[in-house]
């Protein structure tokens, strides 16, 4: 069996067979840099930040605050390597038009409509766009050339351009950052592997919505059915390595 996962017709960005390895969990993967792209899922006000959707809904994201910092390592290192930084922002229009009506799951699932109807007095707008809530942390911050993408539901590959600008550009490898692990990472993950793309969490670079409980399923879970599990340093680690290697040779 081959001990390092692979993309077939797998080739480094100077066109040899072989490229970089990511130290991850089942086993090591290969990967392109000119053929992957980091995706930062919904660093959002609403999922990082006291007082934004997940706390008013009665979520902890006291642990968020290390997240944040470790995305911005990841971010900082696929740009240096020249990787395509994809970012999402989850939400809907300040009507709540796309969000869909009672005969949509989304409108009996989504606990930011939920909060917001169990307090009809409350005056935030959840995870409406234009709003704090819906805007990305201060701390991250997108540059010309990045590609920014507001998503409707959970999947990033639902109802945007996700796949066509992916295979536009040659992707084939997904890098996973962001908040919830188990909610929309987990989710564009998996339809990401329908559509043939390789997925690789960031395991310090994610964080659950809810109990630790679920940060482990569904990180045992993606490395069990659908991708690969790896951390920031290891990612860093090989991207310098590259580094080094390109200007060696
Ligand atoms: N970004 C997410 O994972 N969102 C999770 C829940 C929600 O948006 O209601």
């Amino acid at each position: 069996m081959d001990p390092v996962a692979k993309p077939a017709g797998y080739t480094d960005p100077q066109g040899r067979q072989g490229g970089l390895t990511l130290a991850a969990r089942p086993e090591p993967i290969a990967f392109d840099a000119s053929a992957t792209a980091l995706i930062v899922v919904d660093m959002q006000n609403a999922y990082t930040t006291p007082g934004g959707y997940l706390d008013l809904a009665g979520f902890d994201v006291s642990g968020t605050g290390p997240v944040v910092a470790q995305i911005a390592r990841a971010v900082r290192a696929a740009r240096a390597a020249g990787i395509r930084i994809v970012w999402f922002q989850n939400g809907w229009d300040p009507d709540y038009v796309e969000a869909g009506g009672p005969g949509s799951p989304n409108w009996h699932k989504s606990n930011a409509l939920k909060t917001m109807r169990a307090r009809p007095g409350m005056n935030e707008r959840l995870l409406a766009r234009g709003t704090w809530d819906y805007a990305l942390v201060d701390a991250l911050k997108p540059e010309p050339g990045d590609i920014v993408l507001g998503k409707p539901r959970y999947s990033g590959f639902y109802n945007t351009q996700l796949d066509s600008l992916l295979r536009a550009a040659g992707i084939r490898t997904l890098v996973f950052t962001g908040i919830a692990t188990n909610v929309c990472v987990e989710s564009t993950l998996r339809d990401g592997f329908f559509l043939e793309y390789f997925g690789i969490v960031l395991a310090d670079a994610t964080h659950q919505a809810g109990p630790p409980a679920l940060q482990a399923g569904a990180l045992a879970n993606i490395e069990t059915f659908f991708g690969w599990v790896s951390d920031v340093a290891a990612f860093e680690a090989t991207l310098g390595a590259d580094g080094a290697r390109t200007a060696a040779e």
